[in-house]
């Protein structure tokens, strides 16, 4: 028997990310080759002619696995019956912003959608909060939806992790899908800690270590950091946009591996809700390495942390702390 279709809400789906990520899951990159889908794409008044012509192009790709697209300015009917909420929505900085510089516009839309999504999204929607600062509008997408579960609602630091990845895999000169299991930990931000003490290498002698087989300190410890930590602001100063491609590509890694599962044996990084692990404040949304079984994600627990790691653990969950207070005075509100 046919599976029922999933309907997959994007929001500020005329921008680029939303050009970029809407054909990915029309073809079943999201959400695999036998799930067909109906895409939900949300836009505002100013942005209703392009959304239009987006839905436009999706009709003429003629995708076999696209059933419907509805476009609308209305968030209410967009949020209608929606299994996965994918948050685009907002506007992205420019060269020499920090991410929570557009946090007053931000975090506003994110008060304001909870609600529609509240109200009118399916019983056990997911929800994925790209638009930055991520961590802040997903954190305040989960205080003003009370109702949805907070496991529900998660933001992109996957993006980071491919990042961290696809330094590795250069660095090795090696390809990007031997490298797994490092670890985002924190805000995705330039307090962002990419940790790879965990994390392994497949060559053709066996299972490595990425610490042992790079063998320079310098580089992981300083280089690597700071370049994953610095990848978004390097590419609005290259393309002069925010990255829109591997943006729409990791979102699709991070509903995939939810959805569908982790492989055996790997995780990948999610800004999820802290349950306390690793002495992580209890109520941020704080990126941590998780696996995903049966649509649930859980906190890899048991890891090894150095005094070098707990630093930077903290330092990003510092910043996380400080944002939500700046959130919340924006929104005109005390914690
Ligand atoms: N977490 C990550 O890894 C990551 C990666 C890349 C970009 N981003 C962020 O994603 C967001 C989107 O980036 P982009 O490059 O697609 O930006 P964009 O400006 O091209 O698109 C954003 C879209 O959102 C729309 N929008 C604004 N307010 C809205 C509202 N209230 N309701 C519905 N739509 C609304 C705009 O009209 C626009 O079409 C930015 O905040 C960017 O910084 C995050
Ligand atoms: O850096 C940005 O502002 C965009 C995005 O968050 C990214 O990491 O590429």
């Amino acid at each position: 028997m046919e599976k029922e279709p999933t309907r997959v809400l994007v929001t500020g789906a005329a921008g680029q990310i939303g050009y970029a990520l809407v054909p990915m899951i029309a073809r079943g990159l999201m959400l695999g080759p036998d799930q067909a889908v109906i895409l939900h794409l949300l836009d505002i008044e100013p942005a209703a002619e392009a959304l239009n012509g987006v839905k436009m192009e999706l009709i003429d790709a003629a995708f076999p696995l696209l059933k419907d697209v509805i476009a609308t300015t209305d968030v209410m009917e967009a949020c209608e019956g929606v299994d996965i909420a994918i948050m685009l929505a907002g506007f992205p900085r420019q060269e020499g912003m920090e991410r929570k510089d557009v946090m007053s516009k931000n975090v506003s839309i994110y008060k304001a959608q909870a609600s529609a999504l509240e109200q009118q999204a399916a019983e056990n929607c997911k929800v994925l909060v790209v638009a930055n600062p991520a961590n802040t509008n997903a954190l305040i997408l989960k205080e003003f939806a009370p109702s949805i579960p907070e496991k529900n609602i998660t933001c992109l630091t996957m993006l980071d992790h491919n990042r961290a990845i696809g330094q590795i895999a250069e660095k090795l000169n090696l390809h990007a899908s031997d490298v797994k299991n490092v670890i985002i930990w924190g805000n995705h931000s330039s307090t962002l800690y990419p940790d790879v003490n965990h994390a392994t290498v497949t060559t053709t002698d066996g299972v490595k270590r990425v610490r042992e087989l790079v063998a320079d300190d310098h580089w992981l410890n300083k280089e690597l950091i700071t370049t994953v930590q610095q990848r978004g602001a390097a590419i609005i100063k290259a393309w002069k946009l925010s990255s829109a491609l591997s943006a729409a590509s990791a979102a699709c890694d991070h509903i995939r591996n939810w959805v569908l599962g982790t492989n055996k044996g790997s995780w990948i990084s999610m800004g999820v809700y802290s349950d306390g692990s690793y002495g992580i404040q209890h109520g941020l949304i704080y990126s941590f390495p998780v696996t995903c079984k049966n649509g649930e994600w859980s906190i890899v627990q048991g890891l090894k942390i150095d005094e070098f790691s707990r630093a930077k653990m903290d330092a990003t969950e510092k910043e996380l702390i400080e944002e939500k207070e700046l959130a919340y005075s924006c929104l005109g509100q005390s914690i």
